[in-house]
């Protein structure tokens, strides 16, 4: 039985009052109408981690992610953040390969791989994102760049490391843009990279990751793409910003 995660991008947003407000009705909204098993991991900025992480202890189903860790260990990198560090203040999950990572900070399959190696490494479990473009969409095998992402950043790993892993799809088109995918669109792509670890590691290691869809999940659209069988939950942007409406979309998992 894979894991139901919702996931929660804040990206570079937030004062600090606002983030802790945003936990705190997050945390009071969850205990009060949250059921399911669903595990919710919140993304904020790593500056605010070590705060947040004071608000979750009521919250035993909630969990923190780092945006972005390092590929280095440690060393003369000024400004960068590593993964034994997040470690040490007890994060347990890291976003490797976000999207704005590999388009503005032009982050490649192969140093990523590198920032997969260093979480495992550190007992943080990264949640790797891959996703086309709209021009790859309309012109190329959107498929195979995808499949390419996975086997150039995790094909590497032992089964036991790639357990560890959580894989989110995120069509970059569809990223902040309004523009989500269709739940066959989402099936398609999620079914199609899961057959592709299972060429690799076989049925029963495919069977076990979760893998989820980011890109304009709303409330509204949340429950139709979740309850596609290969979509395991959600990485969510801006609706994560808002209390009420992320807690709408934690209910739809
Ligand atoms: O990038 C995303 C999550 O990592 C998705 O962002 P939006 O939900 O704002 O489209």
């Amino acid at each position: 039985m894979r894991k139901k995660i919702v996931a929660g991008n804040w990206k570079m947003n937030k004062v600090l009052d606002e983030a802790v407000a945003l936990t705190s009705e997050l945390v009071n909204m969850a205990n009060d109408e949250v059921q399911s098993d669903v595990k919710v991991i919140l993304c904020p900025p790593s500056i605010y981690l070590t705060t947040i992480k004071k608000y979750l202890e009521s919250a035993p189903n909630f969990a923190l992610a780092a945006q972005n860790c390092s590929d280095k260990v440690s060393g003369a990198y000024t400004g960068e953040i590593s993964a034994q560090m997040l470690q040490s203040i007890g994060v347990e999950y890291v976003l490797v390969g976000h999207s704005e990572r590999r388009q503005y900070f032009n982050e490649s399959n192969a140093v990523l791989a590198e920032k997969v190696n260093t979480a495992l490494a550190n007992g943080v479990s990264p949640i790797f994102c891959c996703g086309e473009s709209l021009d790859q969409r309309q012109n190329e095998d959107y498929i195979g760049f995808v499949k390419n992402q996975i086997t150039e950043s995790l094909f590497h790993l032992s089964e036991e490391q790639l357990l560890s892993v959580i894989i989110a799809y995120e069509p970059i088109w569809a990223i902040g843009t309004g523009l989500t995918a269709s739940a066959e669109q989402a099936q398609e792509m999620h079914a199609s990279l899961r057959q592709h670890i299972a060429s690799k590691y076989g049925a029963d290691i495919a069977e076990e990751i979760s893998i989820l869809y980011g890109g304009s999940v709303t409330a509204a659209s949340a429950a139709e793409l979740f309850s596609s069988p290969d979509i395991d939950g959600g990485l969510v942007g801006g609706a994560s910003l808002k209390s009420r409406e992320f807690t709408n979309i934690i209910k739809a998992r």
